[in-house]
């Protein structure tokens, strides 16, 4: 069967990009060259941005500026405020979409879409996409928003916006790299939607709320939401034998489990490698290591009898956990992170752009039906 009849494009190469390469044989991620092994080990979100924008890690200078730049953009408008408490609760991810795209209402560059102002807004977006989660989490916690601080990067404001006090050095490193590895995987789903949006010459607003929409589903970024409910379902007391009988359970029912399989990756996301490690850490850290044993438990069972590795949403659900972050953030968390490239790759469409349109193989009725009329048919 076509990859077209298959439906899924898998080794379709749609597009040419200098933002992202992934080797799925060898389990290769890297963002414009650099290994995210050691941008994981030694970056920062703030210089990934940077990074993925221009395709050269910053100056001294230049990332003191981009530092100031996020700082001074973080506020969200008045009316978003207004906006967000008026929505009746519901998913997190279906408020960011909205909310995201109010944000355009009030883009002091809406009505510009020069490269210039493009570049201000994914600067903007990725600014305010920090402050929107953390204020909903705010919300859901029912305590009241807290003002970002500018003194702080965008791990630390998100954190402390969210907890209302200042995060721990190892709190804020670890979530540091939660935001650079999801930070962008090539042609995703999301990053393609964001993709075939802008090349409508839309705006970069309307690409990132195609982004947000996207990643919602729990085949993409949703699955890490799922992973979290499984390993809650099971509960923080369950054995190791539980955990391997529910999961052969599912299994053999044909259920897929979240977090698990990977359309590029045939060997173990690079990603999951740095999350399993901090997914230990700080379980063990915060006095609840079983999150993380049970995970483990789960990982040899698929691995050994289905060959499916672990991807990126799989560790992540324990570490946020561990870390005391409500489960409706997690997926909009992933978009704290992957808004920056999306940008990056709405900003890479527009700078060589061509309306994405592919073909569909027709296989409905037979051309040319009798059109009857109404009483006939
Ligand atoms: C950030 C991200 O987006 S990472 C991915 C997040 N999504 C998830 O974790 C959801 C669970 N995983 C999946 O659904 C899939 O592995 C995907 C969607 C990620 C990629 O899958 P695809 O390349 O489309 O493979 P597809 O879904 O066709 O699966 C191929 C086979 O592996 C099985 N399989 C794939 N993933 C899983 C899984 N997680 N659990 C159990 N079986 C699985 C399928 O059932 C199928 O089996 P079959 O051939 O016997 O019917
Ligand atoms: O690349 C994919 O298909 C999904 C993924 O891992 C991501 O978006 O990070």
């Amino acid at each position: 069967m076509s990859a077209a009849a298959k439906g899924g494009l898998e080794d379709v190469v749609a597009t040419s990009s200098s933002i992202c390469f992934i080797d799925g044989e060898r389990g290769v991620l890297s963002y414009c060259g650099y290994d995210v092994h050691d941008l994981a080990q030694s970056a920062t979100f703030e210089e990934v941005c940077y990074l993925l924008w221009h395709r050269r890690l910053p100056n001294r200078a230049e990332l003191g500026d981009l530092q100031s730049q996020f700082a001074a953009a973080r506020a969200l408008p008045d009316g978003v405020v207004r906006l967000m408490r008026s929505l009746p609760p519901g998913d997190g991810m279906d408020l960011l979409r909205t909310l995201a795209s109010a944000l355009s209402h009030y883009d002091p560059d809406a009505s510009d879409n020069s490269a210039a102002a493009n570049y201000r807004k994914a600067v903007r977006l990725t600014a305010q996409m920090g402050t929107l989660v953390a204020s909903y989490g705010r919300m859901l916690q029912g305590g009241g928003l807290i003002a970002p601080d500018t003194s702080l990067s965008q791990a630390a404001n998100f954190l402390y916006m969210l907890k209302g006090n200042r995060p721990d050095p190892t709190s804020v490193r670890a979530f540091d790299i939660g935001l650079i590895l999801h930070a962008d995987h090539e042609l995703n789903a999301s990053t393609f939607a964001a993709r075939v949006c802008a090349a409508t010459l839309s705006d970069v607003h309307s690409a990132v709320v195609a982004g947000i929409g996207t990643l919602k589903g729990p085949l993409h970024g949703g699955a890490n939401a799922e992973v979290m409910k499984m390993l809650l379902d099971l509960g923080e007391d369950a054995t190791d034998d539980r955990a391997e009988a529910f999961v052969r359970g599912k299994l053999a029912r044909k259920e897929k489990i979240s977090g698990f399989g990977h359309r590029v990756y045939k060997t173990e996301d690079p990603r999951a490698t740095h999350l399993r490690r901090m997914s230990k850490e700080l379980g063990e850290r915060a006095g609840h290591p079983r999150w993380f044993q049970i995970s483990q438990r789960i990982e040899q069972v698929v691995t050994s009898e289905k060959k499916l590795f672990p991807n990126v949403d799989f560790y992540s659900a324990s570490t946020y956990y561990t870390m005391g972050i409500p489960i409706d953030l997690y997926t909009p968390i992933f978009a704290v992170s992957r808004v920056s490239g999306w940008t990056a790759h709405i900003l890479e469409q527009l700078a060589n752009n061509r309306l994405i349109r592919p073909r569909a193989d027709y296989v409905g009725p037979t051309y040319p039906q009798r059109f009857l009329p109404r009483d006939q048919r």
